[in-house]
């Protein structure tokens, strides 16, 4: 099939490449013409402007975007000025599943198809594929099969799940149509939630096993308000790198996302690079209101996007009236730790 991508990015670059492996024809459009050069060297149709982009796509058109969340609708407002009854424009970047629900609606009395699809895999898609959870009517979803199919692992590294029965759909193959505009992106959402949570299980258990020293130091670090009843107990100096690794083999909490950690530290055991400021791009938030409004308990996810927020000191002022009702009640002075 042919396929326009907008946005070339860390996520669509790769996206093009997956599509011309399988075959498939890419013309190519980014704000940056380097990177649209890049890909004109690899095989892909440059486009100078979105209009050059849809003049160079064949009928009914497929436009991709795989933007920054800021500059989706400002990009399909242009596009779907271009745009023609029959068109499909599919959003496979990481945006408001609510969103996608009005822009469903912003191109449909045009007779434009507006697919969602949640893209999973982050800079390693290219060779193992990007899991994809989608969006929006089945006839637009159903045409664009083989692009999906070309983005996806397939059964990948995946072995077969023993109890399932089930031989039709596309679920084994790495790619799902979730349910109608928005359902790909909600199913992408609660993705992410469940990354929030399980990177803060593994982060905070490395972070436990790091300071399992702290018998050893001569003043524990929190050693004047909360001293070790047990110093003793605590008088372990794990290779936390090395943890990491045998993590990676037979356990139960053995993953991709300990295998990335593994990497990490076997780089740099302190991660100097990093200081430890933890962004969100709104996926975790999103999956927390959604967890409130259903009613439905999500603890674990909650407490991993307040501890993001933590991390970028955004709890300071919130602390700050802490020490002082403590001060205020009890004349407690602050202290130095
Ligand atoms: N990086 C990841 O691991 C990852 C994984 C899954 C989903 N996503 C999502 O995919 C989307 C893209 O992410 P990315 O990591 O590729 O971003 P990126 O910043 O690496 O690339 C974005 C590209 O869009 C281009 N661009 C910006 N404004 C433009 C405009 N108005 N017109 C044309 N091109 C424009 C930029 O020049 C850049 O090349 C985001 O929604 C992101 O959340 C990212
Ligand atoms: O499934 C994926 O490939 C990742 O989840 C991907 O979508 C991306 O890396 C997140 O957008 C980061 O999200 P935060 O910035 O919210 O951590």
């Amino acid at each position: 099939m042919q396929l326009g991508m907008i946005g070339l990015g860390r996520m669509g670059a790769n996206l093009v490449r997956r599509l011309m492996r399988d075959g498939h024809r890419c013309v190519v459009y980014d704000l940056d013409r380097e990177a649209v050069q890049k890909l004109e060297k690899e095989g892909a149709t440059a486009a100078s402007s979105l209009h050059d982009l849809v003049d160079k796509l064949e009928k009914p058109r497929n436009a991709w975007l795989m933007l920054p969340a800021g500059v989706v609708q400002s990009t399909l407002d242009q596009l779907a000025a271009l745009l023609d009854p029959g068109d499909t424009v599919i959003d496979g970047g990481n945006s408001y599943y609510r969103d996608d629900i009005t822009r469903a609606k912003q191109l449909a009395p045009r007779g434009v198809h507006y697919v969602d699809c949640g893209t999973s895999g982050g800079v390693w898609g290219l060779e193992r594929g990007y899991c994809l959870m989608i969006g929006g009517e089945e006839e637009a979803v159903g045409r664009l099969d083989p692009v999906f199919r070309a983005i996806a692992p397939g059964t990948g590294n995946a072995e077969p799940t023993p109890g399932r029965t089930r031989t039709d759909g596309t679920a084994s193959q790495g790619y799902l149509h979730c349910g109608p505009s928005g359902a790909g992106h909600f199913v992408k959402m609660v993705h992410n939630g469940v990354e929030y949570g399980m990177m803060a299980a593994i982060a905070e258990g490395l972070g436990i096993i790091k300071h399992a020293d702290a018998g050893l130091r001569s003043r524990s670090v929190d050693a004047e308000t909360a001293p070790l009843r047990e110093p003793e107990a605590y008088r372990y100096e794990i290779d936390v790198a090395e943890v990491a690794e045998v993590w990676r083999r037979g356990s139960v909490v053995g993953s991709w996302l300990v295998d990335l950690v593994a990497d990490a530290l076997s780089r740099s055991p302190e991660l100097d690079d990093f200081a430890g400021r933890v962004s969100d791009s709104g996926e975790g938030r999103w999956t927390v209101i959604a967890a409130v409004e259903e009613s439905v308990p999500a603890p674990v996810i909650s407490a991993a996007l307040t501890e993001r927020y933590e991390s970028r000191a955004l709890g300071e002022f919130r602390d700050k009236v802490l020490s002082a009702m403590r001060g205020e009640f009890g004349g407690h002075a602050e202290k130095a730790r």
